[in-house]
């Protein structure tokens, strides 16, 4: 991503997150249920800092797409208020939307346009002047330009991916909404596209993704939201909700299968694994006390005797399924 983007497009260029960051999407006892009588969001109170990258993880059907398409304005809510740059995404929809670019899963454009066509085609339908130096500035930083006259349809998926984005920042919103940006992309292009998320985050833009691979949510959101059937369950700094929800496991490989754990080793929280050549412990690792000395003295004075010792933190996927699996 070049500089010229950051000077141009975003002038306000934000400071990085912190707890003083202004909200920027400002979401109010938010509801929705569909025609058909269901109630895919429970009341949803949501802020979104300025300048952030926010992740929002769920299981299939949690609500995520309905929650993103209310407040992009393409699905009514039910109740609630959504303010985007202060703006009411209902009442005052025009300014809202302006500020707001939606990065798709699917590119639906005419598939015999070509690229520069359908990116300037984007910034007319938010009523905004032609300005070729603003779309030539997006191509380049996509590194679209050589392939500006090129039709959609030539295009290779990782281009395509990037002509979604393309559109989205014609029309210069400070808000991006990705949805699935990388689903179904090989890993190469995925660090790709990670890259260009970081560069728009540097010019000042907010982003909130969806995703499913939990591993984009750790790599890149500074905070986290997790959703689950149409509720809000957790918001939270990734750092913090790592260091604080985390767990640590211990596992000791032993020279002697065991059958089963000895009496002596019942009060430690202790599984046995891999046909019993291996003792996992779990242990909090932010508690001042993990127990360690002491298992490792028990299992030394049941004449167990260890070959290899390993550690592993629990990854947010971890904290994922255990956050959800308790509320099912
Ligand atoms: N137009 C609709 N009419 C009725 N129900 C709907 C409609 N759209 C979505 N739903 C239901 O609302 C719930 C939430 O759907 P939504 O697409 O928001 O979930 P999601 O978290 O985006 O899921 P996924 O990860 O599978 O895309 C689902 O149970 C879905 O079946």
């Amino acid at each position: 991503m070049n500089d010229s983007l950051t000077a141009t497009q975003h002038s306000r260029a934000t400071t990085a997150p912190s707890d003083v960051a202004p909200a920027i999407v400002s979401v109010r006892n938010l509801t929705k249920t569909y025609a058909s009588g269901y109630q895919a969001l429970k009341p949803i109170d949501l802020e979104i800092r300025r300048g952030e990258i926010f992740a929002l993880l769920g299981p299939n059907g949690a609500g995520k797409t309905t929650l993103i398409s209310i407040i992009c304005g393409l699905v009514n809510p039910s109740g609630g208020t959504v303010l985007a740059d202060g703006h009411d995404i209902v009442r005052d929809y025009r300014a809202a939307r302006e500020r707001i670019g939606l990065v798709p899963q699917e590119l639906t454009s005419d598939a015999f346009e070509s690229v520069w066509n359908t990116v300037s085609f984007s910034r007319g339908l938010f009523g905004k002047p032609a300005d070729p130096a603003h779309v030539e500035r997006v191509l380049k930083d996509l590194a679209l330009w050589d392939k500006r006259d090129n039709k959609l349809i030539t295009l290779s998926g990782g281009m395509k991916r990037r002509v979604l984005i393309a559109k989205a920042l014609s029309h210069e919103p400070q808000i991006l909404f990705l949805d699935e940006p990388t689903a179904g992309v090989d890993v190469e292009l995925r660090r790709d596209m990670w890259n260009v998320v970081r560069g728009l985050r540097e010019a000042g833009v907010t982003i909130i993704l969806t995703t499913h691979y939990i591993e984009e949510a750790e790599e890149m959101a500074d905070r986290i939201g997790v959703i689950n059937k149409g509720e809000i369950i957790l918001v939270r700094d990734k750092r913090e909700l790592m260091r604080q929800l985390g767990r640590k496991q211990m596992t000791l490989q032993l020279q002697q299968p065991l059958a089963a754990l000895p009496p002596a080793l019942a009060g430690y929280p202790l599984e046995l694994a891999d046909d019993g050549f291996e003792l996992v412990y779990s242990y909090d690792s932010q508690q001042q006390q993990t127990g360690i000395t002491g298992l490792l003295d028990a299992v030394s004075a049941a004449g167990i005797e260890i070959k290899d010792l390993h550690t592993r933190q629990s990854s947010l996927e971890d904290i994922f399924v255990n956050l959800v699996k308790e509320r099912q």
